[in-house]
């Protein structure tokens, strides 16, 4: 598999690929924590993603990650710190405000719509993104239907990034689980994001399914010039895509670095790998 290295710059607040310095960091987490009862599951977490950045986040299983994507995304609150998207704090948003504001995910369990055809998945993913009004929707004014053809297109359009266009009518349940991964990401890029949280998008796929997503990942950052994060536990993936990886265990960041330098540091090495000497996974 063919391994990206890019060179990564210090900017107030973190590193991000050279590439994106000369704007601000698209998300900006600062300080962030949060404690479930007396339980601390992300704790002091900063990080920083340039705007067409690919960044990782690996850890150990009960780490922090997925805690972390339901933090960005407002699913949960957190007890302590702020993230920015665009430098707009998101506190206190709903998670729809939040997906608005340029953040979409997919999730480590499929959640699909799985009796509806695989255009409606996309059009349902587009739906928050559209800004017809409610009157114009109820009466079916021309205003709807322009929006309706317009985002059918879209969706179309969008399928044919992963070659699922021919698949638009085929209820979504009836894809091979490899193809509904891929649908949940063409979902979440339906509603525009500026930045993409992919949380084990490989989890269940074959090595040549897994090397495909690979390649698609890179294409749609290329084709959409966002970014994207990635919680995987596929190990050939996150170094062979992510060009910053941050490492979590117990709610903290123990490491950051390119993927070389995580394969590399002992403390990564140590707590994550469990092992001294035996990054061969990493
Ligand atoms: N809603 C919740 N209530 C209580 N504890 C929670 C809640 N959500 C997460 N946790 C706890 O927070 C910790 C981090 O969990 P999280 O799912 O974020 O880990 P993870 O790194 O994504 O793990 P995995 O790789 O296994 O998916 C765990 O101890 C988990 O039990």
């Amino acid at each position: 598999m063919s391994k990206e290295s890019t060179k990564l710059v210090e900017v107030p607040g973190g590193v991000i690929p050279e590439r994106d310095a000369g704007a601000p960091p698209v998300l900006e987490v600062r300080h962030l924590g949060i404690d479930f009862g007396g339980l601390t599951a992300v704790d002091d977490f900063n990080f920083i993603i340039g705007r067409t950045e690919i960044g990782g986040l690996i850890g150990p299983n009960g780490a922090g990650k997925t805690t972390i994507f339901n933090l960005l995304t407002n699913v949960y609150q957190p007890t302590r710190g702020h993230i920015l998207v665009n430098g707009v704090d998101t506190r206190g948003k709903k998670t729809y405000e939040v997906n608005r504001m340029g953040i979409a995910r997919t999730f480590q369990n499929i959640r699909l719509f799985k009796a509806l055809p695989v255009l409606d998945n996309v059009l349902i993913g587009m739906h928050n993104a559209m800004t017809y009004r409610l009157g114009a929707s109820v009466l079916r004014l021309p205003s709807f239907w322009k929006q309706e053809r317009a985002a059918r297109s879209r969706a179309l359009e969008l399928l044919s990034i992963f070659g699922m266009q021919d698949l638009a009518d085929v209820p979504a349940g009836g894809l091979p689980y490899g193809a509904q991964r891929r649908l949940e990401i063409v979902r979440a890029l339906a509603s525009g994001p500026k930045v993409l949280l992919l949380d084990e998008p490989a989890a269940g796929m074959n090595p040549s399914e897994t090397a495909e997503l690979m390649e698609n990942i890179r294409k749609i950052r290329d084709t959409f010039q966002i970014a994207v994060i990635l919680i995987e536990h596929d190990m050939n993936l996150v170094m062979g895509i992510c060009e910053g990886i941050a490492v979590l265990n117990y709610g903290q960041i123990i490491a950051k670095g390119t993927p070389q330098e995580i394969r590399t540091d002992p403390v990564v090495i140590e707590a994550y790998l469990g092992k001294k000497g035996g990054a061969a996974g990493c």
